[in-house]
């Protein structure tokens, strides 16, 4: 947690104030018991009616002091806390954008987003609970034994007994509640993964009945939390009634050792009466206190949780002297590439070499699961590969700037994702700056225009959240329009047009030819339709080429391109 300190840096100002008006606000606290036992002792006994009016008046002033103090403090710590909790959501954020996809892997969606949330909220209530109890806890406790063992030093002995109790008690609490809460945190993790699965898949949980099945699920993950928080809290709600009982039992021999000693005449009434508040202030203070050390181990678990996220330098960043691609545009060159995802036995794919330029389609073909989607994934650079080189315009993608190189790339992805907005905006996500006319064109050549134009508002039609309301093809077209209108150097499309009907294929296909004619395309099919006519096919098999090269000459020399063609084709058609 220290750590996240230094966060606090914009705010130290206010932190400051804070401190500074909670030491007033405790040394006015700790004034108040003396100025009203004075009142007692000279005012009231020796019935002096002006001492009454005058220190009473002081008491008045200075409980206001304290009353401002308090409320300013509080509304600043409010301040700097949510302000750093702004700060912090600002930063996960921005570093998880930077993460590659590896990194997003390893630590999940669902708990990404309760690090952003319920663990940031916990380290800003604790903020707050740290800056109000920091200063004047100790304050209190440490000026009020002070000030009561001024008061009367033989009364004091009550706080050798009281003392160690309240901190036994503290110390059995501490060490219960502290492990609990980090379940909780785990807890919680668990219920958000299990409620992201179960709205994001709820079609496919209604059509194979398995409602009864998540509610389960959720039921057990809710139960777990719930459970957890029930035993926290009996523990945190054990702690108020045996302070109570032991501040009560405390005051009883205040008073009674007090009354012994005002009767022999060593205390007068009025010191009494301070030391009991005295008491009650050290008492109040060191369940503060206590309270302050049960947030902090939950707060701990939260901030390792934050620093994970902060602290995971993404594996993918820009080299430190970035080279600038050449005069060429659109070529793209594997060298002998071999990746393997983190944790894999085998490479998803090994020695893959070829090359592709402009104007030229080069098509992926193969079985599932044979390393299409992650070969092409390697050239925005999602991931770094083992060995060989990728070179986009004679330049390592490695040596490139993530964004220079990106920005060459128009990527049509396997499973469309569009975010909540109009259709023309989420078109125009390819490039801000294209006109109306540039983004309608890109939804004719993507032939999305009919379907469009057929909905309510057209172009402003609103794209629900997730892309619901339009159907799988008609994302797919839209994904195309999306990188079209981006006019990139290199199309990478991962099978994008699985869900179109043949005759939407062919005359996207032909639009696509037409309007790519003088870019790099790389295209992951499925049919051999959608690739035969291509200038390069490279079949995919188990993460190795099988063979490269066009139609007829592979039909004759590639067994396993052989073999897709014939399962999709008719004698015929082949010939
Ligand atoms: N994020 C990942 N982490 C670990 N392994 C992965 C990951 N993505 C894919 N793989 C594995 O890598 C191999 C190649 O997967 P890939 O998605 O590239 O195949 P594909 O040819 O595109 O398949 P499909 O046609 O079904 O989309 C598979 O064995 C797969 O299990």
């Amino acid at each position: 947690m220290i750590k996240l300190v230094r966060f606090l840096k914009p705010f130290t100002w206010s932190v400051a104030a804070v401190l500074l008006l909670l030491l007033f606000q405790s040394l006015t606290d700790l004034y108040l018991p003396t100025l009203m036992s004075g009142i007692v002792d000279t005012g009231i006994v020796k019935g002096d009616t002006h001492y009454i009016v005058n220190v009473g008046g002081k008491m008045l002033f200075f409980a206001a002091v304290s009353a401002l103090c308090m409320i300013t403090a509080s509304y600043l710590s409010a301040k700097i806390a949510t302000g750093l909790g702004r700060n912090l959501r600002g930063m996960v954020f921005s570093r998880v954008e930077s993460y590659s996809l590896n990194e997003f892997d390893r630590m999940g969606t669902a708990s990404l987003i309760t690090r952003t949330t319920n663990d940031i909220n916990q380290i800003q209530q604790l903020l707050i609970i740290m800056m109000r109890m920091m200063i004047s806890a100790p304050m209190m406790c440490i000026g009020g034994i002070i000030m009561a063992v001024s008061k009367d030093a033989v009364l004091s002995l009550v706080f050798v007994v009281v003392l160690p109790v309240i901190a036994g008690t503290i110390l059995i609490i501490f060490r219960k509640a502290v492990p609990l809460f980090k379940a909780m945190q785990v807890n919680l993790d668990q219920l958000n993964r299990v409620l992201r699965e179960g709205l994001t898949g709820i079609r496919v949980i209604r059509a194979f009945n398995r409602l009864e099945h998540e509610n389960a699920r959720f039921l057990k993950a809710n139960s777990d939390l719930t459970d957890t928080a029930i035993r926290v809290n009996i523990i945190m709600a054990g702690l108020m009634p045996v302070m109570m009982l032991v501040m009560n039992l405390s005051s009883i021999a205040i008073v009674w050792f007090g009354g012994i000693r005002v009767d022999k005449g060593d205390m007068q009434v009025g010191d009494m009466m301070a030391f009991l508040q005295y008491a009650m202030q050290i008492m109040f203070s060191l369940i503060m206190i206590s309270f302050m050390f049960i947030m902090i181990p939950r707060a701990e678990a939260s901030a390792v949780r934050i620093n994970e996220v902060l602290d995971l330098i993404p594996e993918i960043k820009d080299a430190e002297r970035v080279k600038k691609a050449g005069d060429k545009k659109g070529f793209v060159e594997f060298k002998d590439v071999t990746f393997s995802y983190p944790g894999a036995e085998e490479p998803a794919i090994s020695d893959i070499s070829f090359t592709a330029g402009p104007g030229e389609v080069t098509a992926i073909i193969g079985g599932t699961g044979s390393g299409k989607s992650t070969l092409i994934n390697l050239i925005p650079r999602f991931y770094d590969i083992d060995k060989g080189s990728i070179l986009i315009d004679g330049v390592d993608v490695r040596e490139m700037s993530q964004e220079s190189l990106r920005s060459k790339i128009g990527l049509v992805p396997q499973k469309a994702v569009f975010f909540t907005g109009s259709i023309a905006a989420n078109i125009r996500y390819g490039r801000e700056a294209a006109t109306d006319e540039e983004v309608r064109r890109a939804a004719e050549i993507a032939q999305a225009t009919e379907f469009i134009t057929g909905m309510k508002d057209g172009f402003d039609s609103v794209i629900a959240q997730g892309g619901t309301n339009v159907s799988g093809g008609q994302k797919q077209r839209l994904s195309i329009a999306r990188a079209l209108v981006r006019r990139p150097e290199i199309y990478v499309i991962d099978d994008a047009l699985s869900a179109l009907d043949f005759k939407t294929d062919a005359s996207l296909r032909a639009a696509l030819r037409k309007e790519t004619a003088c870019a790099t395309v790389l295209i992951v099919a499925q049919r051999v339709s959608t690739v035969m006519d291509a200038d390069r096919i490279i079949v995919m098999d188990k993460g190795k080429i099988a063979g490269i090269g066009r139609h007829r000459e592979l039909l004759n020399t590639c067994d396993v391109y052989r073999e897709i063609v014939v399962s999709q084709l008719s004698e015929e058609e082949i010939a």
